[in-house]
């Protein structure tokens, strides 16, 4: 049903992502966590190769340690032992690498299979909801959730994952290996990590802002970019393009402020971190120095110790750069977790009525019909019309006055609000979508082509339907000549919404769909509108061919379009105003015959 008004669009519900409540945050990662837990296994597998990896990595500056401590600076002069330790060290890095090796593609295989799930039951799930959550959801932020935000999930499963175990473990492990060479030193050195920490995460959330404000400059860019190349001819036709190309440099002087403010600070702040880690380096020199002067600690006890160090800085700042991964996505995590408890509006009822399809005879009765898309503005007002089986119907009327909302209620993309639509006497709200969906055959003003062959388009990559069918169909339409002229027949491979072809050779491919599906009720919603006069012709032919024994709706603006129907309605502002045939509606000289003499003027209508 419509929503209230004052309710919040969807697209501002799932948009607001900066308010997500911890609940809804605790609940998002509760949902998509449901995901990983086929791959726990994976997952601890992952876990062990890291602490092996880990280990074999902080156990090298250890190793040096004993050479220098019990070898070197004791005067042993044991070469054989010195190549021992030298073969382990060289074991170690072998060991280090092949456990890293495993890690990163077990980690990978888990994230990208989880991705790659939840990114097919995303699509599944948009695909099942109602036409109100995508008149109000642009497709524009749909294609953001189906591909960046589950890309984002990716890198959480690969990065920050990878990093919250990898420098979590070498942090605690850098630790426990200080404290037990010396603890004197490791408590100076635990002294540093609260300002280490500060610092990293003073920084890192003001490049997150530089990051964002960077990501914003840029998709405007992109946006900005994109409607200029769809709206191209319009530009050149009214000579803007000087002003567009002005619009454009001060998009893109302002994305490359913001690229170059980012990468500064970037600099900036790798640089100062490396800055504090050679003073960190030479605050211990300085303590542990003294301490191996006063015969405290051995000298190999401070080699390690500076390495270790060394080491510290890396998972501290690593661990810090996940964290906008994280806060990124668990604004995802909450706008994909949203969008999955949308549940479609319409639905099929409790125990639907299973209608044999070769039985449907096409009567239809709108029973005082009223419905409106937002509460309390009815665009449809107590509307009664009933169509005998196989009857061809004409619409015409005003813009905007109720013509398609009258279709999209049969095709139940909508449900009314007061009355009811009935196919031979059965509700649709009681037949299975379906169902009904196989019943009406739609073919719109703008047919929707997808890229692919041509008779993957007619049978709309039913394979089951065989090719003899399809040729028929387009041959019965008279698609077949025009097909049979193209490089490579019905494979030929079409763009994009099928640019390649006219209006009228797009208009012709949907009709031969209808006649591949064999729909008992047709609707035409302005099917011949965009066409010159001989492709009108053309389909018009068509059209007569493919309604023959169909209930057939027909909208039109051009009155020739429907002057043969056995029936013409007039609409205006949401009411039949008159009806009848086209002749008994000259004879009334009401609104019809005042369209009619508009069209002998001017070959199409515009708003009445
Ligand atoms: N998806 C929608 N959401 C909200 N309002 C809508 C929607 N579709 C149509 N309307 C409104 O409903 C009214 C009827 O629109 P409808 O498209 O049914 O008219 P129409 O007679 O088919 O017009 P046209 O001849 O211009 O196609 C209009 O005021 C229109 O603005």
């Amino acid at each position: 049903m419509p929503k209230e008004n004052n309710e919040r669009r969807p697209e501002e519900e799932i948009s607001s992502s900066y308010q997500i409540s911890s609940e809804n945050r605790r609940a998002a990662f509760r949902a998509m966590l449901v995901y990983a837990r086929p791959h726990r296994f994976t997952f601890l597998t992952v876990f062990i190769c890291t602490a092996l990896a880990i280990s074999a990595d902080l156990l090298q500056p250890y190793l040096v340690k004993i050479a220098i401590d019990n070898n070197l600076l004791i005067g042993k002069n044991d070469f054989g032992e010195l190549l021992v330790i030298c073969g382990i060290y060289f074991g170690l890095s072998v060991i280090g690498l092949t456990f890293t090796y495993f890690q990163n593609n077990l980690l990978q295989f888990a994230g990208q299979n989880i991705v790659g799930r939840i990114r097919k039951e995303l699509f599944e799930h948009i695909s099942k909801l109602s036409m109100s959550f995508f008149d109000r959801f642009p497709n524009g932020s749909l294609v953001t959730h189906v591909s960046s935000d589950t890309e984002t999930l990716n890198q959480f499963f690969t990065q920050v994952f990878l990093s919250l175990i990898r420098d979590g473990m070498t942090l605690v492990f850098i630790i426990v290996l200080m404290f037990h060479l010396d603890p004197t030193l490791a408590w100076y050195s635990m002294l540093l990590l609260p300002i280490i920490a500060a610092i990293a995460i003073g920084f890192r959330s003001y490049m997150r802002k530089t990051y964002q404000l960077t990501r914003t400059r840029l998709s405007r860019l992109i946006a900005f970019t994109a409607e200029n190349l769809a709206g191209m001819n319009l530009i050149q036709a009214f000579h803007q393009e000087k002003r567009q190309e002005q619009y454009f440099t001060d998009r893109n002087t302002s994305y490359l402020e913001a690229n170059l403010r980012e990468i500064r600070t970037n600099v900036f702040f790798n640089r100062s971190f490396d800055l504090l880690g050679n003073l960190s380096v030479a605050f211990l020199t300085w303590i542990g120095g003294r301490a191996v002067f006063h015969h405290e600690i051995e000298f190999g006890v401070l080699y390690a110790f500076i390495t270790y160090i060394r080491q510290f800085f890396q998972p501290i700042n690593s661990i810090t750069q996940q964290w906008n991964t994280l806060q990124s996505t668990t604004v995802s995590m909450d706008r994909l977790w949203r969008l999955f408890s949308m549940q479609p509006e319409i639905r099929d009822a409790g125990q639907p009525k299973s209608i044999p399809l070769p039985e449907v005879k096409g009567r239809i009765d709108y029973n005082h019909v009223q419905f409106g898309y937002a509460e309390g503005i009815p665009v449809i007002h107590d509307l009664d019309l009933h169509i005998r089986p196989g009857e061809m119907i004409g619409i015409v009327g005003t813009t905007g006055a109720g013509k398609s909302s009258l279709m999209s209620l049969l095709c139940r993309f909508y449900d009314v609000q007061k009355g009811s639509i009935r196919i031979d006497g059965t509700d649709v709200r009681e037949i299975p979508q379906a169902t009904l969906h196989r019943m009406i055959g739609l073919v719109q003003q703008e047919p929707f082509l997808y890229s692919g062959s041509i008779i993957d388009n007619v049978r709309l990559f039913d394979e089951s339907i065989s090719h003899e069918k399809v040729i028929q169909a387009c041959t019965f339409v008279g698609a077949d000549a025009l097909i049979m002229r193209m490089k490579d027949g019905y494979d030929t491979k079409l763009s994009e919404r099928g640019s390649g072809l006219s209006a009228g050779e797009r208009q012709l491919i949907s009709f031969a769909r209808i006649v591949v599906f064999e729909p008992r009720i047709l609707i035409l919603d302005e099917a011949t509108a965009n066409l010159d006069s001989h492709t009108e012709q053309l389909v018009q032919s068509a059209l007569q061919i493919v309604s023959a024994g169909r209930t057939t709706l027909v909208i039109a603006h051009r009155l020739s379009t429907i002057m043969q129907a056995d029936r013409i309605i007039v609409m205006r502002q949401g009411r039949i105003v008159e009806e009848g045939n086209h002749q008994q509606l000259l004879e009334k000289q009401g609104y019809y015959e005042q369209l009619y003499k508009h069209s002998q003027g001017k070959p199409a209508l515009g708003a009445g």
